[in-house]
């Protein structure tokens, strides 16, 4: 589903912290749509590069550009799976609903409930609906994790190493399911991962950091020799 339109542009961007350079002369477009891998070895600077994409980080030179220009992007994230303690006491819903930003909680509106009921049925939620997130299990709190990214309708969704220590089953489950929306809604994802077959198997493209440069083809095409330390 992925269109010749992009909805990011990264331009000549560099990045180097305290005279040590990460990476330069980054040039990217992730089409709208598209569902790609940032892949790359430890140290390689995907979770920088994430970071600039977040606008959390400032690139050292060049810029991200936008479909509408500038950096004005609605960006849902998903971290790396932690474990909550088991006495986490909100709800799955509470927990997705502390990202609907237009209103305080509780107190929220009619679009916004019916948006929270969606994403909870999307994500195979509805029933773990008023269950503390800490009694759930690790694949359905990264379940609650992705609702709460998705509840405000993001154009790009970053996933960063979302699977590292999960089980096989369980990090299929996860990544199904964010291709079945990218397919079937037309949503865009970055997924930032280590799992070569995992890449190959969910997404269109990769994008590979490797000694300071970016490099990108068909993900089918990934193969291990490809990322070195
Ligand atoms: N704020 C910072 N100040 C100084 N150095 C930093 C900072 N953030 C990251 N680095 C360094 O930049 C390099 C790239 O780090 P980054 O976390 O982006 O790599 P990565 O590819 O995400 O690694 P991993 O796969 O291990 O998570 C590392 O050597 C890291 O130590």
């Amino acid at each position: 589903m992925a269109t010749d339109k992009p909805l990011l542009q990264g331009q000549d961007l560099a990045m180097t912290f305290a005279d040590r350079p990460i990476f330069s002369h980054v040039n990217f477009t992730i089409p709208r749509g598209a569902m790609i891998s940032l892949v790359g070895a430890n140290g390689s600077g995907k979770t920088t590069l994430t970071r600039i994409l977040l606008n959390v980080l400032k690139p050292t030179t060049g810029k991200v550009l936008t479909s509408a220009g500038e950096q004005r992007l609605r960006v849902g994230y998903v971290p790396q799976f932690r474990n909550l303690d088991r006495d986490y006491p909100l709800s799955a819903e509470a927990f997705v609903q502390l990202n609907q930003l237009s209103h305080f909680w509780p107190w929220h509106t009619t679009k916004e409930k019916r948006q929270l009921h969606d994403i909870l049925k999307e994500t195979r939620l509805t029933k773990l609906a008023k269950t503390p997130l800490g009694m759930t299990s690790g694949g359905e709190k990264q379940r609650a994790y992705l609702a709460q990214a998705l509840v405000n309708d993001p154009e790009l969704l970053i996933l960063d190493e979302p699977t590292a220590s999960l089980d096989v089953a369980v990090k299929h489950e996860l990544i199904g399911l964010v291709r079945q929306l990218n397919q079937q809604r037309g949503l865009t994802v970055l997924f930032v991962t280590h799992d070569l077959p995992m890449a190959r198997e969910y997404t269109d493209r990769y994008l590979l950091l490797q000694n300071g440069q970016m490099t990108s083809g068909n993900a089918a095409a990934l193969t291990d020799e490809m990322i070195t330390d």
